[in-house]
């Protein structure tokens, strides 16, 4: 048996490069074990995950918990959003997931958008005007590429609610998670069945949405996993709505995440509808709402480009006149699906790290230029010098701190917690146990706490330098350089 002082609870992130798996007493919020496995994604036009590799990984990094997972007396799962999962009668996938940053379905994006009455219409109605990232639109670009495929799919499921489904045996999702879809209707909170026979998609193969702070069930026999049979299951979220659970946060306040995605959000008590599609109006998994901009392009950009260069992630130099949109993977904050890199600049005395820093500060403006937007102008607790929680793998670099702290002018948070995810997903096992609101269980176990740096003066020459290359770029964005 663990010295835990309370029951021990399991959280698990699966993104999209791994699956990350915490023990964590209840009590005090203390991890007692954690493991990470890999996950494997496609390069080339469009990005793909084989669903049953996520539950391999989460196998491994259980195993990689010891005895400490056995013990556990609840479970949660929060997992990268809006991928598709479609599974066949028996529960196996037909093909592998296509991911959130799978860019393909641009047109099918821009051709639902145009059918269903615009862009006021969508975000309206699901509170978000569709981007290549939401599930609806891969639904789409299925049935018109794969229709084989979408007549042997007999359930729909978001990659959280494959590995709960795994773990329970029934079909469930939560009010986070199915908010990315674009089949759910944020107004009356059921799934929208204009929408869905729009699509030709069957409500019937959709699982059933779980309340915040119900059991989704518990698990069952022969999962192969370290859980005893009967152990408790949560909802789950998607991975921004578990963070934001992890943080214990309230309304108003900013967090910047750097991971595989780039994202910025805050909870809000207002349901959010932005027609200009940059911020999509996601649910919370606590009854609120979490408005957020995502970008495709962020540390993996970076890193990319780092090592194109020869250089450590840590090598740059500061610049003034030069400009690099990292857009690598296309982008969708802002919306250029077909875009590909942009350097702006580029001198004889232009050095190495120089090029690094850019990539920074392209990839950082983007998510800056939503914040005002996220935050909404007379949302309440909007405070503009609060500090921004910085999260997310990045979030352990110094020059994307450093980044952030320049291009935003506000103080910054650097939370010691690393897995976020993870740890809301705890909290949320957690208050099935207790009975507790996940966030205040957060908030109780001190999530938040680490450093703050101050704010310095907002580098408003390179915001205004990189906005100005974006614009008189826009032509060459949009139509991009694939054939
Ligand atoms: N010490 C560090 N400094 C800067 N970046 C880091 C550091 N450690 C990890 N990263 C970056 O974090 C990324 C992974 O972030 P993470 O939030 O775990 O991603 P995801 O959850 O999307 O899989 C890696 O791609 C890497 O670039
Ligand atoms: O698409 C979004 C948010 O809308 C992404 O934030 C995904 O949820 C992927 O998350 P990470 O793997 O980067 O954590």
């Amino acid at each position: 048996m663990s010295a835990a002082e309370g029951p021990l609870v399991v959280g698990v992130d699966s993104s999209t490069q791994s699956t990350k798996a915490l023990v964590v007493d209840a009590a005090t919020g203390e991890v007692v074990a954690s493991g990470q496995a890999p996950h494997t994604v496609s390069s080339g036009a469009g990005r793909e995950s084989d669903p049953r590799q996520w539950w391999e990984a989460l196998h491994e990094a259980l195993r990689q918990c010891g005895d400490a997972a056995r013990e556990a007396a609840a479970v949660s799962v929060g997992g990268q959003q809006h991928g598709l999962v479609t599974l066949d009668g028996h529960g196996e996938p037909v093909r592998p997931a296509l991911l959130w940053n799978d860019v393909r379905s641009a047109p099918q994006a821009r051709r639902l958008t145009e059918e269903l009455g615009g862009a006021g219409f969508w975000a309206e109605r699901t509170g978000s005007v569709p981007a290549a990232s939401f599930t609806v639109t891969k639904w789409a670009w299925l049935a018109e590429h794969e229709p084989e495929a979408l007549r042997a799919t007999k359930a729909v499921r978001l990659p959280h609610d494959y590995l709960t489904e795994r773990l329970t045996g029934v079909g469930t999702t939560d009010r986070g998670d199915v908010s990315g879809t674009g089949w759910w209707a944020s107004a009356t909170e059921e799934y929208d069945e204009e929408i869905l026979a729009h699509v030709g998609l069957d409500p019937a193969l959709l699982p059933r949405v779980v309340r915040p702070g119900e059991v989704a069930g518990t698990v069952r026999d022969g999962h192969g996993l370290p859980f005893a049979k009967g152990t408790l299951v949560a909802p789950g979220t998607g991975d921004n709505a578990a963070a934001a659970l992890g943080l214990g946060l309230r309304p108003g306040t900013p967090v910047l995440s750097l991971g595989t995605s780039g994202t910025v959000y805050a909870v809000s008590k207002r349901r959010p509808a932005d027609p200009t599609g940059t911020v999509a109006g996601f649910a919370d998994a606590h009854g609120d709402w979490l408005p957020l901009a995502c970008t495709l392009n962020c540390t993996l950009a970076v890193d990319r480009l780092a090592a194109l260069l020869g250089l450590d992630r840590e090598a740059v130099e500061p610049t003034s006149d030069l400009t690099l949109l990292p857009y690598l993977d296309g982008e969708r904050t802002p919306n250029l699906p077909n875009a590909s890199g942009l350097l702006h600049g580029l001198r004889h005395d232009t050095t190495a790290g120089q090029l690094l820093q850019a990539a920074y500060d392209g990839a950082v403006h983007s998510l800056l230029g939503a914040l005002d937007l996220v935050l909404g102008k007379e949302d309440e607790g909007t405070d503009p010098s609060a500090p921004l929680l910085l999260i997310g793998g990045g979030a352990r670099g110094a020059a994307w701190q450093q980044t952030v702290r320049r291009l935003s002018g506000r103080p910054v948070q650097i939370p010691e917690a690393k897995e976020l995810v993870a740890l809301g997903a705890a909290a949320q096992a957690a208050g099935l146990l207790t009975g507790e609101d996940p966030a205040a269980v957060a908030r109780r176990w001190n999530t938040a706490r680490g450093p703050v740096l101050d704010a310095v003066e907002r580098d408003e020459a390179t915001l205004a330098r990189i906005t100005g290359v974006l614009s008189d770029a826009a032509p060459l964005l949009e139509r991009g350089t694939r054939a």
